[in-house]
């Protein structure tokens, strides 16, 4: 990880309102490959926290997850990253994509990418800057769909102090996703209610990777599914043609792969 250096260049400097919180949303995934829903996510969170919160918005992160997750038909990291970038190069103005989790020679529970996110942009820049030269501290907030949250009520998935970091510290903005039952994927975490924010599907879009991948896989076209740079891009490396299976096991990793059906590996969640 010598070369990393953290990505700001998108980040708001200065807040509009200052009466406001400032927040910065993370968005952790495979991404393999990122489609239209996934950068949906980012911009449906953007109108709800316009019209339904106190917050200000100061940026978006994409983190890529790191190869030694070995989700089933998990591409490269330097592919995944690749197309995060080229999928919000000329699309968006706030949206930027950090590579510490994708750098990382071994996988980061979730609550530790938080963490860094936090030391970024709380520690290393002080925050955002407010009115007369004053600077805020920033809410850094998961960005997530609600498949997600629902894992975090299967045993062994995420470890019972991760999701009081994660939800209890940090918050998190939860888009529906069809298939899951929002109200059962919260009974559990009913401590933490105030730090979740719930995001209505306005317009049902269920596109997954791995409904891209299946297509590509059969010789579909996944044009207008996903954003065009990265169509082509698929298409010059010859991703996702046959399904890549991750291999090697490691012991950190959480068993959420094998509860969605995904390549089971053994699991618990470290914590920090
Ligand atoms: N159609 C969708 N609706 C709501 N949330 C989504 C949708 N697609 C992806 N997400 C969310 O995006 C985040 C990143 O997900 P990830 O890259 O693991 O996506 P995925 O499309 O579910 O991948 P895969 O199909 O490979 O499991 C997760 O929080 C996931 O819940
Ligand atoms: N314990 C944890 O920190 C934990 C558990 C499950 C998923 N996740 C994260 O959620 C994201 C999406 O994972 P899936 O693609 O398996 O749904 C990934 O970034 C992964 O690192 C974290």
């Amino acid at each position: 990880m010598d070369s990393y250096t953290f990505p700001d260049y998108r980040l708001k400097r200065k807040m509009n309102d200052p009466s406001k919180t400032p927040l910065l949303l993370v968005a952790c995934g495979s991404f393999s490959p990122i489609t239209f829903l996934h950068l949906r996510m980012f911009v449906m969170a953007g109108d709800y926290i316009k019209h339904n919160t106190n917050f200000e918005l100061i940026g978006g992160y994409l983190s890529p997850v790191s190869d030694a997750y070995k989700k089933q038909g998990l591409a490269a990291a330097e592919h995944r990253v690749n197309m995060c970038k080229l999928a919000i190069d000329k699309a968006s103005n706030w949206l930027m994509v950090d590579t510490w989790e994708a750098e990382s020679a071994e996988y980061q529970p979730t609550a530790l990418v938080l963490d860094h996110f936090d030391h970024e942009i709380n520690v290393v820049r002080k925050g955002v800057e407010a009115e007369n030269g004053e600077r805020k501290q920033v809410h850094i907030a998961l960005l997530a769909g609600a498949d997600l949250i629902q894992t975090m009520s299967q045993p062994g998935v995420w470890a019972e102090k991760d999701l009081e970091h994660i939800l209890g510290q940090y918050g998190s903005f939860i888009v529906e996703r069809q298939g899951t039952d929002i109200d059962e994927a919260l009974a559990s975490l009913q401590t933490y209610r105030e730090n979740i924010y719930v995001i209505q599907q306005l317009i049902q879009n269920d596109v997954s990777s791995t409904k891209i991948r299946l297509f590509l896989k059969r010789g579909m076209s996944v044009q207008y599914l996903i954003p065009a740079p990265v169509v082509e891009y698929i298409e010059q490396n010859h991703l996702f043609v046959e399904e890549n299976r991750g291999s090697a096991s490691s012991s950190s990793l959480p068993a959420s792969n094998e509860a969605k059906g995904k390549d089971p590996e053994p699991a618990t969640a470290s914590a920090n």
